[in-house]
């Protein structure tokens, strides 16, 4: 590389380390000529993000711009800028993992937001009260209430984000990214229902044809005392993402639809609610969750700091249902899906145990004509954490 100061055609490297998590190589380097130190940063050249402003205009992503109004949210605030520009760098990688050419100022409003309010409370707050407009000082003492609800809760036992709805409305995709997003662990306890419907169909409960369709009430044929012992031997846990029952990754067998027939009748059975409820506060006593099902603010934690019901029309449901499958190479047929899952609907919302219904103080979303992105920005923009 040229000599920036006597433009000497070669100069050599020092010293070469990684930085930002190995997403930059920062290298020293010296000119032989005249003696001169310099350093170079090499990283890997994504396509150019496009900021869509709120007024419609779009300009080149720019980490100076963001860096920029971080400083100034922190004034005199115990940051130093090594934080800010990681902070800075943070913001362009989420943006970019996003995989989308062009996302919105607010969006990046919010990532900010997401990263002084770790770092700095005050800074937070001063940012939050420019980029959200306050009019007036009632807004500030809502924040400041809000920070310190779920910094108590935050101490006693992890902030708990709880997602009900009905199949196929995004769950279980949403949930995932939202606790990406924010760091928290996510518990889809739809797999714990799905496991232990595998574990009975294994276990012989449901007879040699299958699950008679899944609408018959299981608990008048099944033996509730072997049902007891062979629960009572049963472990479910989560490990990096993934669901196992009694320590076999059993991921990608329970994600079909005798699987989801099964669980959806095991889900009506007490005992197999009362355990699996038991595991589900005990995971959410003790960190911060995205958990989503059918009765996590209604019943699992009717005390969340956090609640959304996310909602979609049965024909779009089906539609994505019905996509999700033939990617997957299954031979599926939409009027077929379409029944399934109207079935389940009326079984999830009409059993007599914590039927799926959204609690009072659940934010409802409906996502029939959002994409996944815009759900996962509506429900992170309610969240401080
Ligand atoms: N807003 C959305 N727009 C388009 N497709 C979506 C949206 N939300 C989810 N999907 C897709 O719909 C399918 C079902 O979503 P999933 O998260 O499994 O739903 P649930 O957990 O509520 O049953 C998945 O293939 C997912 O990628
Ligand atoms: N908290 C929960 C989660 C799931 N269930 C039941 C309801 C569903 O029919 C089955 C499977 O749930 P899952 O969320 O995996 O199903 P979908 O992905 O929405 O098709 O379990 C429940 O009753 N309570």
């Amino acid at each position: 590389m040229r000599c920036p100061f006597c433009d000497n055609p070669d100069t050599r490297v020092l010293d070469s380390r990684q930085t930002e998590d190995g997403h930059v190589i920062r290298r020293r380097r010296i000119c032989d000529a005249c003696g001169k130190r310099f350093t170079t940063y090499e990283k890997a050249e994504i396509s150019i993000l496009m900021i869509v402003k709120k007024d419609g205009r779009r300009e080149a992503f720019d980490r100076q711009k963001v860096a920029g109004g971080i400083i100034r949210a922190c004034e005199k605030r115990p940051v130093s800028m090594e934080e800010i520009n990681e902070m800075a760098a943070r913001i362009e990688r989420k943006a970019q993992a996003a995989g989308r050419s062009e996302v919105t100022s607010d969006y990046i409003g919010e990532l900010v937001m997401d990263e002084l309010r770790a770092v700095d409370q005050v800074a937070y707050i001063r940012f939050a009260s420019v980029y959200r407009q306050f009019a007036n000082v009632e807004k500030f003492a809502e924040e400041i209430d809000k920070l310190r609800q779920v910094g108590s809760a935050r101490a006693r036992h992890g902030i708990r984000i709880a997602i009900d709805g009905p199949s196929g409305a995004g769950k279980s995709t949403i949930a995932k990214r939202v606790a990406a997003r924010l760091g928290f662990d996510y518990i889809d306890t739809g797999a714990m229902y799905r496991s232990i419907g595998l574990k009975m169909a294994r276990s012989g409960f449901f007879g040699e044809d299958g699950m008679h369709g899944g609408a018959v009430d299981p608990s008048r044929e099944i033996d509730p005392d072997r049902l007891s012992s062979v629960l009572a031997e049963t472990e479910i846990d989560f490990r990096e993402g993934k669901v196992y029952l009694d320590g076999e990754d059993v991921e990608s067998e329970i994600r079909n639809s005798e699987i989801s027939k099964a669980a959806s009748a095991c889900a009506q059975i007490g005992i197999v609610r009362e355990k699996l409820v038991d595991i589900q506060r005990e995971i959410g006593s003790r960190k911060n969750v995205v958990m989503d099902g059918r009765d996590i603010g209604t019943n699992v934690f009717r005390d969340a700091e956090y609640k959304f019901f996310l909602t979609a029309a049965p024909e779009e449901r089906a539609k994505r249902r019905f996509l999700e499958l033939k990617e997957k190479g299954q031979d599926v047929v939409y009027e077929d899906i379409l029944k399934d899952v109207e079935e389940r609907d009326y079984r999830d919302t009409h059993r007599e145990l914590n039927p799926l219904r959204k609690a009072e103080d659940a934010v409802e979303i409906d996502s029939t004509h959002m994409t996944i992105e815009e759900v996962v920005d509506e429900i992170c923009s309610r969240v401080t954490i």
